[in-house]
């Protein structure tokens, strides 16, 4: 689990909150908050009202019933799930930052440097693989150094490896401005373990709960299936290390390897593979890690991670 410091003066409170469109309520009853430091994920199927749920936490949209109260002055970086670029004008990296508002030099590069791409300050847009836009459009988010971070499905359009490497980078983000973040994603990809609270929507809160509490629940379960909380059972552990492509082993500290260490616990995936339900760990008798498999508390982990190990 991350570490956390949320403090007690939430930047965002929605109660009962609320929308309606030609009659048909989008979404109903949202109780919400979000704190300083935390990272709230709101997760559902397609249409269930997340990304109206967050432009009611935000402002974007009125409720038509509830309340939602924002902490005065709140400074909001939002990276919408889409965005309407004219992709035949040329457009560079340093003019998509002040796209709709100015920042100094500085400021820009310090959030392109934060976010791992000031080398691709010059670059167009157009020609950003996936996940160096998505890092783009956080380095823009994050540039006015905001309270609240809301971030509608980050990871769109990004390989498995890029996508842990985004949420590491999200992570990093709330651990060393102290922001809230609002999450976003349809499905239940490793941010669900990676986060503080987990709202489950469906037109309305299902469950919610930290992402233990949310995956034993009924309702979660009723949506997402069985097989999805065991996957998730996966994801919430200590994650340390990567297999490539190629075979070798990317440890936590950067260092590449020909095979896993003595001492290795769990892989974060295998990297490139795509789909939200990865089951990754691979460990077995002739996986050469040199772990006992046959013992759960050899390696000190999560317990049912591990039995799905044996
Ligand atoms: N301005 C609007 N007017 C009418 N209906 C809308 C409006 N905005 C959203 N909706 C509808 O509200 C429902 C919830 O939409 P929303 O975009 O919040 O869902 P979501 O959970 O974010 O979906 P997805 O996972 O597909 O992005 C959908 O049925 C959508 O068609």
């Amino acid at each position: 689990m991350l570490q956390t410091n949320v403090q007690a003066t939430p930047l965002v409170t929605m109660t009962g909150a609320g929308t309606c469109r030609q009659g048909r309520w989008l979404v109903r009853g949202v109780d919400l908050s979000i704190s300083r430091g935390e990272i709230v994920t709101l997760i559902g199927p397609n249409g269930s009202g997340k990304s109206t749920t967050a432009k009611l936490a935000i402002g974007v949209v009125r409720p038509d019933e509830g309340h939602v109260s924002r902490l005065a002055n709140l400074r909001v970086g939002y990276v919408p799930q889409k965005l309407a670029i004219d992709w035949t004008m040329p457009l560079t990296v340093d003019r998509l930052m002040t796209l709709t508002s100015s920042l100094r030099g500085r400021e820009i590069d310090a959030a392109l440097e934060a976010t791992g791409i000031r080398h691709l300050a010059r670059a167009e847009v157009q020609h950003l693989s996936g996940g160096e836009f998505q890092r783009a459009l956080l380095a823009r988010a994050i540039a006015r150094k905001p309270d609240l971070l809301v971030l509608d499905e980050p990871v769109q359009g990004v390989d498995f490896a890029g996508e842990i490497a985004l949420y590491d980078l999200i992570k990093t983000i709330r651990n060393t401005t102290g922001c809230g973040i609002l999450l976003i994603s349809h499905d239940l990809h490793v941010v669900m373990a990676e986060t503080d609270t987990v709202i489950c929507l469906n037109g309305h809160v299902c469950c919610r709960g930290t992402p233990e509490v949310v995956r034993e629940s009924p309702e979660y379960l009723r949506l997402f299936g069985v097989r999805a909380s065991q996957t998730l059972a996966f994801y919430s552990h200590h994650h340390d290390h990567t297999h490539l492509p190629d075979g070798r082993v990317l440890h936590a500290d950067g260092s590449v390897t020909d095979h896993c260490h003595p001492a290795d616990g769990h892989h974060h995936g295998d990297a490139g593979r795509a789909g939200p339900m990865r089951i990754v760990h691979a460990h077995g008798p002739d996986c050469g890690c040199g772990q006992v498999h046959s013992n759960p508390a050899a390696t000190g982990g999560d317990n049912v991670a591990e039995r799905r190990d044996a």
